[in-house]
């Protein structure tokens, strides 16, 4: 019989999908998380259509491609997910996940509500973690406090936030649940859904 999940990635890391409101705090969590293990974890290359910089190297700041090369992957279904951008567009492919796997990393995916979606419908085999803010209440005070959003963009932060919150709640759709009200406590129970040998 055929294996289950991606050929050839059956005794590789399982990729983690990171998802919450914007201010929820996945950027604070992660960094910890990169910090403590440095080559345990790796993020994916995006494609991108625009032209390299002076340095940047392909395959290593990007995976760049020509539009003709973007739409044919596209229409291959290999996209994660991909958006425009001025006249360039962006995406993350379903096989710069699996590369990190290959390299023996857990490829770690920090995406919003419709990039879960997307995950899901690829054979990834991927975890889903989604961390909630504690309120909508105190969510507004962190990203005022942030100090990096415009009032604008807060206020659609915070109407997006309760869109993901409510699909959040979908039966079977995450593994674990955070609500990162103690950041300490937030912290552990990250921890230990990302490298789970370490509290067994
Ligand atoms: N448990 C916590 N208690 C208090 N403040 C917190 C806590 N967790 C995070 N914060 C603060 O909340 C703010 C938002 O956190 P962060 O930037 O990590 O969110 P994010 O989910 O990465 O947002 P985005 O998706 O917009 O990048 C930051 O200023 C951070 O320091």
């Amino acid at each position: 019989m055929a294996p289950t999940g991606p050929a050839g990635l059956e005794d590789k890391p399982r990729p983690i999908v990171v998802s919450g409101p914007s201010g929820s705090g996945k950027s604070t969590l992660l960094k910890r998380l990169f910090d403590a293990y440095p080559d345990r974890f790796g993020f994916s290359v995006s494609h991108t259509t625009r032209s390299p910089r002076p340095g940047e190297e392909d395959g290593v700041a990007y995976n760049f491609v020509t539009k003709d090369a973007f739409k044919k992957l596209i229409d291959e279904n290999g996209f994660i997910e991909h958006a425009q951008f001025g006249s360039n567009m962006y995406g993350t492919s379903v096989q710069a996940v699996k590369s990190v796997a290959e390299k023996g990393q857990t490829c770690i995916l920090d995406i919003e509500m419709e990039g879960v979606k997307q995950v899901k419908k690829t054979d990834l085999n991927a975890r889903f973690l989604f961390l909630q803010p504690p309120s909508v209440e105190i969510l507004e005070k962190r990203l005022r406090g942030r100090g990096t959003d415009k009032e604008e963009d807060i206020q659609s932060r915070l109407a997006q936030a309760e869109k993901e919150i409510e699909y959040s709640k979908t039966p079977g759709v995450h593994d674990k649940i955070i609500i990162n009200d103690d950041l300490e406590k937030a912290w552990q129970e990250f921890k230990e859904f990302c490298v789970p040998e370490e509290s067994s």
